[in-house]
């Protein structure tokens, strides 16, 4: 498969008098790192949540990994995002009353497909990703106690373990300075496993850290 992901003709509105998106069409190679950026309110979340099948589109395509998603069923849809998409949250939605590795571990406790693709013991898989992010020493703190960088790293974690095939980001580095901002995009790279990647941000500076940068003004006819 070339393509994780082709949108085509895609019309989405919440209200039928205020079409948020139109989008002829829209491509992300498998494999590759796309940055997508838009000013807040463009619609950028809009988006992901049609490429991870939360929200369907009155009209057009949707294909995620080879399945046309409009065509799937909502139950379907939720094993798809569950088994195939790691995402990573602006405000990281980890769950507070569990520890840095049970919430690490959610998607293979959650999604069978995840987990089977772990070789071996799911402990030690979880406790691998945390070396890899500087995390170990804190494997069993409760994930409030960390720090927004930590949390953040956790948020990481959690995205890519069981190997989703792609890995969607919704600005997860605005509350960031810079060097921080470049540390993580760096430790979100080293993890990522050739996984297709789709980050959106409003920071054109990000633009650097990926292999193809995309406008959703230019992409979004309802834009202009
Ligand atoms: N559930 C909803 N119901 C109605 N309108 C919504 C809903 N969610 C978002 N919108 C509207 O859709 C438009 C796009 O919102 P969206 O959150 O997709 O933009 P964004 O580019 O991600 O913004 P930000 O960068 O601020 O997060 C905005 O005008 C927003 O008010």
């Amino acid at each position: 498969m070339t393509e994780a992901v082709r949108i085509e003709n895609v019309h989405f509105a919440y209200t039928p008098a205020k079409p948020i998106l139109s989008i002829p069409s829209l491509v992300l190679p498998t494999g590759l790192r796309t940055f997508l950026h838009g000013p807040s309110g463009s619609g950028k979340t809009t988006l992901l949540s049609l490429i991870s099948g939360v929200l369907t589109p009155q009209q057009g395509s949707v294909q995620v990994l080879g399945q046309e998603l409009t065509r799937l069923s909502s139950g379907k849809r939720d094993t798809l995002r569950g088994a195939s998409i790691g995402y990573i949250f602006q405000t990281f939605n980890l769950i507070p009353y569990l520890t840095v590795a049970e919430n690490i571990a959610i998607p293979c406790r959650l999604h069978p497909e995840r987990r089977a693709r772990i070789a071996g013991n799911l402990h030690e898989e979880v406790a691998r990703i945390a070396r890899r992010l500087d995390l170990h020493a804190h494997l069993d703190a409760p994930v409030t106690r960390l720090s927004t960088g930590q949390q953040q790293r956790v948020a990481i974690a959690r995205a890519v373990i069981g190997s989703p095939p792609l890995i969607i980001a919704d600005e997860p580095t605005s509350s960031l300075d810079t060097d921080r901002r470049d540390d993580f995009l760096n430790l979100l790279d080293e993890v990522l496993q050739g996984a297709t990647l789709l980050f959106v941000s409003h920071d054109l500076s990000l633009a650097s850290h990926f292999d193809q940068t995309l406008s959703l003004r230019t992409l979004n006819e309802a834009a202009q």
